[in-house]
């Protein structure tokens, strides 16, 4: 008797693209629709500060790397554990979030390795785009040999591409400018125009499985790191901003989730692309101590804490 696999939707993209946002969107609207969901989670830091946003999903979650490369091992346990997930609590299909600077070519091909690939089947890869910053992700006047390189080759893998934050393009960068730049890099993917990951689960159930979902090449990006800091004591959204400026030619992406020192109240906070939001949690986190997460090329623990 032939074993039906299940289905698994690789979302990628640069760091800050809108991943976790697309991946909450699928997540809810699969709820809705009665289907059962199992997330796994890859983050470069030691710890998850958005966990908050899973709170009855089977969440897997592979901290301290990333999963195309340093802890692919890591992976392969998970996928095993995962398969008899699937079978106890009738799993209908699996989302799958890389890092912001995972290479899809070496997930997939994980995927591909017996036995996974008698129980799962990847069926989309999609790559989340920031399309505010993209232009400058790909400039050879703006970015690293290596960020331009990981942008590429996450296009080039993307069965699916998401023109994502799409509120916030200006007329500067235009949408068709951003459209050329995607399309060198991936001539034939079906395009999604999105703001806040809307629409894009959609899509993704009415579309053929990609045909061309495959594992080449790796790129390089050893020097993209996370640094945490625990902070025991609250302080102030200005302390952050200050933080954020003062490492602002090397930190990429941040996150995290503080005690407020005027409130005293905990708050979540995302900072991409050198935007800061920030927004008071429902909930005070179980651990009680601020967690920050700092993620840039070549950035060391020992400058930071200076
Ligand atoms: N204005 C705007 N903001 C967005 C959009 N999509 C996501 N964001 C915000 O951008 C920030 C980063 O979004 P995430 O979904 O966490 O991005 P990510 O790709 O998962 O980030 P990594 O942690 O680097 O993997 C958050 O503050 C989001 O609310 C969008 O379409 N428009």
């Amino acid at each position: 008797m032939a074993v039906l696999k299940t289905p698994v939707y690789l979302i990628n993209g640069f760091l800050g693209s809108g991943k976790t946002t697309v991946l909450l969107e699928c997540m809810n609207y699969f709820k809705k629709n009665n289907t059962k969901v199992a997330i796994i989670l890859n983050e470069l830091g030691n710890v998850n500060v958005e966990k908050h946003l899973f709170k009855e999903e089977s969440l897997f979650e592979l901290l301290n790397g990333c999963i195309c490369c340093s802890i692919k091992d890591d992976l392969k346990t998970t996928l095993s554990e995962l398969k008899e997930t699937v079978e106890k609590e009738k799993i209908d299909i699996v989302l799958l979030e890389g890092t912001g600077v995972a290479n899809p070519g070496e997930i997939i091909e994980t995927f591909a390795e017996q036995p996974f690939a008698d129980y799962f089947s990847i069926v989309q890869s999609v790559c989340v785009i920031d399309s505010v910053n993209v232009l400058d992700y790909t400039s050879i006047f703006s970015s690293s040999k290596e960020v331009r390189e990981l942008q590429k080759e996450q296009i080039e893998k993307g069965s699916l591409l998401v023109l994502n934050k799409l509120d916030q393009l200006s007329k500067k960068d235009s949408l068709q400018k951003v459209e050329k730049v995607v399309r060198k890099y991936n001539a034939s993917a079906p395009i999604i125009y999105s703001s806040y990951g809307k629409g894009v689960v959609e899509r993704i159930e009415s579309l053929i499985p990609a045909t061309r979902i495959e594992a080449l090449g790796h790129a390089h990006h050893v020097h993209v790191k996370a640094v945490k800091i625990e902070q025991k004591t609250a302080v102030s959204k200005k302390e952050i901003i200050d933080l954020l400026h003062k490492h602002q030619n090397k930190v990429i992406r941040a996150k995290g989730s503080v005690q407020n020192k005027e409130d005293l109240q905990w708050y979540h906070f995302q900072y991409a692309a050198g935007q800061l939001v920030w927004e008071k949690l429902a909930d005070k986190p179980r651990e009680e101590k601020g967690q920050i997460i700092l993620i840039g090329e070549k950035l060391s623990r020992e400058e930071i804490f200076s």
